[in-house]
């Protein structure tokens, strides 16, 4: 298994090279050359079989020889040990034919768990082979970014950066970032928004003589083995539906487009999905985009869903690549126009791909905070404002297929917007019930990538 670069003219790399590398040279995302399938008896076995089971049939195929299968096993068992539901990822009924699957039973109470985890193992595993150090720099609108430390704290052969945009982020998810105790994480809260952020990763990605002097890696969606982790829920939520015998739907509250991007490659590898609905908060580019066939950057607007408060969407790009049948000039120019004009045109052939594959809505934050009340009413589940978009958008697209909206982050991470929405405050979990105690420790940073690239230079050599 090869990984080829979206805009073509990167190197070909191994997974674990694609993995450790992050961005690829050109500045585009790695893409496996070919997608893998799985027949309609593979999918069937998994009927029964544990998250782990079904992770490793899923994950197998991408992975090459990176791992062998006894390592592999065993690198999965440990990302999920740490996880406080038997089931990982458990599917709630919300109504006759909806159901909510919870992705916030990990360490720091959001989807972004599933794949970290797994990541931090996987990166572990082949620094401990090569004997390299690394350096991580992470952009954040305030969930991978704990969910990266918690994966990488305390371990000597990296630093982990987390850039997040300050004042942007909720209260809990900050203290997440800026509690641990640990020397080998620095967490940086940057003026700006998200899109600020994450163009600053892609710079420094961009610097060649910084990237390699730092040996620099990313933990970001950039990162295929992020993309990939995330597949697996798709399969093991739908096959407890009953597939492959019957399709499933999928509504997936969307920002940086990297949960729904797995579910289409669930899709691709042989998972009978009817919909995949793009659901966005009021930064909605993405449902535009698909509404009018023209990608037109805005600028961001603070919301209460505030880790979808994304305009420029990473994985989008992937997407791209597929609907022009990969073709990476074509993707290039695109997101050169996006860069240097905020907006691309999308060709007639393409965005008929898209829109055959993606359904898209969006939901106001009056609608969000309606949402939360009425389905703490109705079905008893307390929402978090992201989840909560999920689930007004997915009532726009309920038909006779299961329709399965994915419950990205944990109430309690947003308790704001859950007070003023049902008049309860939801409590955080045991093991991190005195984050409002733990001493803070951040760096306020400017939008300048000099001044970025510095101080992580010297911090690194500290
Ligand atoms: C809680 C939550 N929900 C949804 C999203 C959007 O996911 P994605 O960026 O993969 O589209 C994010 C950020 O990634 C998030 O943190
Ligand atoms: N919402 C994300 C934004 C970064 O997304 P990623 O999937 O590319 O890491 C966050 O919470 O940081």
């Amino acid at each position: 298994m090869k990984y080829v670069s979206t805009r073509g003219t990167a190197p070909e790399l191994t997974f674990e090279d694609a993995m450790m590398t992050g961005l690829a040279r050109d500045g585009g995302l790695y893409v496996p050359d070919v997608i893998p399938t799985l027949s309609h008896d593979d999918i069937a076995e998994m009927a029964g079989q544990s998250y782990e089971e079904i992770a490793f049939t899923v994950m197998r195929p991408f992975i090459g020889d990176t791992f062998t299968d006894d390592e592999f096993r065993d690198l999965i068992e440990a990302a999920y040990a740490g996880f406080n539901h038997a089931a990982r990822a458990p599917l709630k009924q919300l109504d006759s034919n909806h159901f909510l699957l919870e992705l916030f039973h990990g360490p720091t109470l959001a989807f972004k768990d599933f794949a970290m985890q797994l990541i931090g193992q996987m990166f572990q595993a082949s620094l401990t082979r090569s004997g390299k150090r690394i350096t991580i720099v992470g952009a954040t609108s305030g969930d991978t970014g704990s969910a990266a430390i918690e994966a990488f704290r305390g371990l000597d052969n990296v630093d982990v950066f987390i850039l997040f945009p300050h004042g942007r982020v909720s209260e809990v998810q900050r203290r997440q970032m800026t509690t641990p105790v640990e020397s080998n994480v620095h967490a940086l809260a940057m003026d700006g928004d998200f899109d600020d952020c994450q163009a600053a990763l892609k710079d420094m990605f961009n610097d060649f003589e910084f990237r390699d002097g730092v040996n620099l890696a990313g933990v970001n969606s950039i990162n295929w083995g992020r993309v990939l982790a995330q597949v697996v829920y798709y399969f093991s939520s739908a096959v407890s539906l009953g597939a492959p015998h019957r399709k499933v739907s999928f509504t997936v509250p969307t920002g940086n487009f990297g949960d729904i991007f797995a579910g289409y490659i669930a899709k691709r590898m042989g998972l009978p999905i009817d919909q995949l609905v793009i659901a966005t908060n009021q930064n909605d580019i993405l449902h535009r985009t698909l509404e009018t066939g023209a990608q037109v950057k805005e600028g961001v607007t603070p919301s209460i869903s505030p880790s979808m408060d994304i305009q420029v969407s990473s994985n989008f790009e992937r997407a791209l690549f597929e609907a022009y049948e990969r073709d990476g000039a074509v993707v290039a120019e695109q997101m050169d126009e996006l860069k240097d004009k905020g907006e691309f045109t999308i060709s007639q052939g393409a965005i008929d791909m898209l829109r055959d594959t993606f359904a898209s809505g969006r939901a106001s934050e009056d609608e969000t905070y309606a949402t939360i009340k009425t389905e703490l009413m109705l079905s008893g589940e307390l929402l978090c404002p992201h989840s909560a978009v999920g689930v007004t958008v997915a009532g726009d697209h309920l038909g006779e297929t299961p329709m399965i909206t994915l419950a990205t982050a944990h109430p309690a991470k947003f308790p704001a917007a859950v007070e003023k929405a049902t008049g309860q405050h939801p409590d955080l979990p045991p093991h991190m019930a005195d984050l409002f105690e733990r001493d803070e420790r951040v760096t306020r940073v400017p939008s300048d990538l000099d001044a970025l690239q510095t101080l992580i230079k010297e911090r690194i050599q500290n």
